[in-house]
């Protein structure tokens, strides 16, 4: 048996996609609009909450194309904490003119392929940063999920610790010339979702996606092992663009 890459975690994630139901939304008169509004807006403010008290981060995005309208992406200590959240959007008088699209369960994750040795690990500031971010609030937001492949002859988990470390550092190499053009988190969903990780990207420059992407296609790890989901992309919302979205 391979040697399995050792895994640290932080905060669990839940990618929440939905999509407005624009007929009910137009039928309803203006004071259940406000109240709509209103609720949404409370729910929110609970966000920065959460977030000034250490206790996770959360945020918001359209989608753009059929798959789904906006998306809200929430890093929290526990499962529980996501499913609350999720009940609590439900609640909301707003909800009631919203469709579930598509929803995803991860928790953040760094893996040892690159790591140094030495210390405990949930000990230091730099890695707690990563496993616990608060989320960026760049233009745009890119999420899909993805697996690494186990053909007979293609298969991930029967490669030597030292094989795959090798490909993740030349991973490693392209995602890092990317720097203050991409930000990624990775968030590991084996056992938790459908496939095998997250990625979420986050940049100003919506274009820079299709680049990365696209270069990392030519690497070894995503050119034989890579497996990919359906893509979303969409552009950062607050308070007020969110209402901007909503006004008829
Ligand atoms: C934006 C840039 C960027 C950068 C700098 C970066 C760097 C790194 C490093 C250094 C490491 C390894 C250590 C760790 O941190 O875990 C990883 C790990 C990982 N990555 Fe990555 N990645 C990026 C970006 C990036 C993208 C765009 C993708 C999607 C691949 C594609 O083809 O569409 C991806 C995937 C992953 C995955 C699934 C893992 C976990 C693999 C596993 O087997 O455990 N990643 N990644």
């Amino acid at each position: 048996m391979s040697d399995a890459a050792m895994t640290l975690e932080g905060w669990y994630a839940l990618h929440d996609f939905r999509s407005i139901d624009w007929t009910a939304w137009k039928a309803a008169d203006d004071e259940e609009r406000a109240v709509a509004l209103d609720e949404l807006q409370a729910f929110m403010k609970e966000w920065t909450t959460a977030e000034e008290a250490g206790q996770g981060s959360s945020t918001v995005y359209t989608v753009v194309g059929q798959k789904a309208d906006f998306v809200m992406f929430h890093l929290r200590e526990t499962l529980e904490d996501l499913k609350h959240l999720e009940n609590e959007f439900n609640k909301t008088t707003f909800a009631k003119y919203t469709t579930k699209s598509y929803s995803y369960v991860s928790v953040v994750e760094l893996s040892n392929y690159l790591g140094k040795d030495g210390g405990d690990p949930y000990q230091n500031p730099e890695i707690m940063a990563r496993l616990k971010p608060i989320l960026p609030k760049n233009r745009y937001i890119c999420f899909y999920p993805m697996n690494k492949k186990r053909d007979l002859n293609d298969n991930w988990y029967m490669l030597s610790m030292e094989e795959r470390r090798g490909m993740m550092r030349s991973h490693g190499m392209i995602g890092r010339s990317y720097a203050g053009k991409v930000k990624q988190i990775i968030t590991g969903s084996v056992g938790l979702d459908d496939w095998e990780w997250g990625v979420t990207l986050f940049s100003d420059d919506a274009l820079q996606f299709k680049k990365l992407v696209y270069e990392m296609r030519f690497d070894e790890v995503s050119a034989r092992y890579g497996e990919f989901g359906s893509f979303y992309v969409g552009s950062l919302l607050d308070e007020g663009s969110f209402e901007e979205m909503l006004k008829l």
